[in-house]
């Protein structure tokens, strides 16, 4: 059963991407399928056989951005909030899975809010969960983030008891008709707001690059090893499941100097200071997650929890396997060095972009 081996972590993923069976989903409900993720996911499954896809959001705007862009007929736009359970009924209706990508996800404001954090992301998610279950879905893929390992802040901990209610169903349902499983990324490079198109802007325009920690680590990954991520859920996925890409680290510093060495600029830093809520380094799977889970060579499949609501067995029984295992932490496993985060940096079209734009001016 414990297939998951110490090397792997230690020494970075040994991918083998051509040999991923994966099916394409027929119809699917995409919530929050606006963002910058669920854009990708949408043209995804457009492109590669998906006959319908339902975004469910709550803003319109982005709704008419969005057909505008895509001008699709096989896109139906629903506008609702999945806090609104028969909103999100109406858009699950006739789907056969659900991709469920919505959430409040920025760190300060579930610190300032921490009870629409719980709203959004723990009773939203139950709502899109009872929701698939009633009109008869077979999988549901619940998008979590490193974040919600030994939670530090609001957002993670309410990521985390996303997690939790997604493995719930199956536990509470012996004979559910939906398969509900979770998928849990590290930082995806490129994403709004995040810290590579930052760093861009401010080098080029001249001023420092602000870094909060040089030796503060991330586990980076593109948005197509997300998309490809949730197409794997899908296709592998059993009752309770959390699947895990298995990605590489870097410093904060190093991600610095290869934005600078790409940009052919001196790298110039502006230390500022860990953030309030951030943690110097991430954890995708905790040693007890590891001690249940499947090596599928690109992915980690975290098995669910089974044990049953049995207090003897919670307080004199443990696992031994537990100990052999340490944290998939973003400070001990496989690290890129700047050189190996510069190619990673260019296999994004973005940054090509951004460098096209750059050499041009
Ligand atoms: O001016 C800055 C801003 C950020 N950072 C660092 O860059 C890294 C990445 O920061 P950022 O891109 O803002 O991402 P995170 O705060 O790590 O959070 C993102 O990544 C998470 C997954 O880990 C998602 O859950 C969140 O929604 C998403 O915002 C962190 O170590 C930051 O400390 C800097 O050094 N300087």
């Amino acid at each position: 059963m414990i297939v998951v081996s110490l090397d792997m972590l230690m020494n970075g993923d040994s991918v083998n991407e051509q040999n991923l069976d994966i099916k394409v989903p027929e119809s699917v409900l995409i919530t929050g399928g606006t963002g910058s993720f669920g854009h990708r996911m949408v043209r995804h499954l457009l492109d590669t056989g998906s006959g319908r896809v339902h975004v469910l959001s709550r803003d319109e705007a982005k709704q008419d951005q969005m057909r505008h862009d895509l001008g699709d007929d096989r896109i139906r736009y629903f506008i609702g909030d999945v806090r609104d359970y028969d909103s999100v009924v109406a858009a699950t209706r006739g789907v056969s899975h659900v991709f469920h990508a919505a959430a409040l996800k920025q760190v300060p404001s579930a610190e300032f809010f921490p009870m629409q954090a719980v709203k959004t992301n723990v009773l939203g998610s139950q709502n899109v969960i009872r929701a698939a279950e009633a009109e008869g879905v077979e999988s549901v893929v619940c998008l979590s983030t490193d974040k919600a390992v030994y939670p530090v802040n609001a957002m993670g901990m309410t990521k985390a008891l996303m997690e939790k209610v997604a493995q719930a169903h199956g536990l509470e349902n012996p004979n559910a008709r939906t398969t509900v499983s979770c998928v849990r990324y590290g930082n995806v490079l490129y994403s709004r707001g995040s810290v590579v198109p930052l760093f861009i802007a401010q080098l080029k325009q001249g001023k420092p690059i602000t870094v909060t920690d040089p030796n503060m680590t991330r586990f980076m990954m593109s948005l197509d090893q997300s998309v490809d991520l949730v197409t794997y859920a899908f296709t592998h996925a059993e009752q309770g499941d959390l699947f895990i890409r298995k990605v590489r680290a870097c410093t904060v510093g190093d991600l610095a100097t290869a934005v600078s060495e790409l940009f052919e600029q001196p790298t110039k830093l502006k230390v500022i200071g860990t953030r309030h809520g951030e943690k110097l380094s991430e954890q995708l799977a905790t040693r007890e997650e590891l001690a249940r889970a499947f090596d599928h060579d690109t992915y980690f499949r975290v098995t669910a929890d089974k044990r049953q609501l049995n207090y003897k067995a919670f307080f004199e029984q443990g696992q031994k396997e537990v100990s052999v295992y340490d944290d998939y932490d973003s400070h001990t496993s496989s690290r890129m060095n700047v050189d190996e985060t510069k190619e990673l940096l260019l296999s994004l079209p973005e940054v090509r972009r951004e460098l096209e734009g750059w050499a041009a001016r």
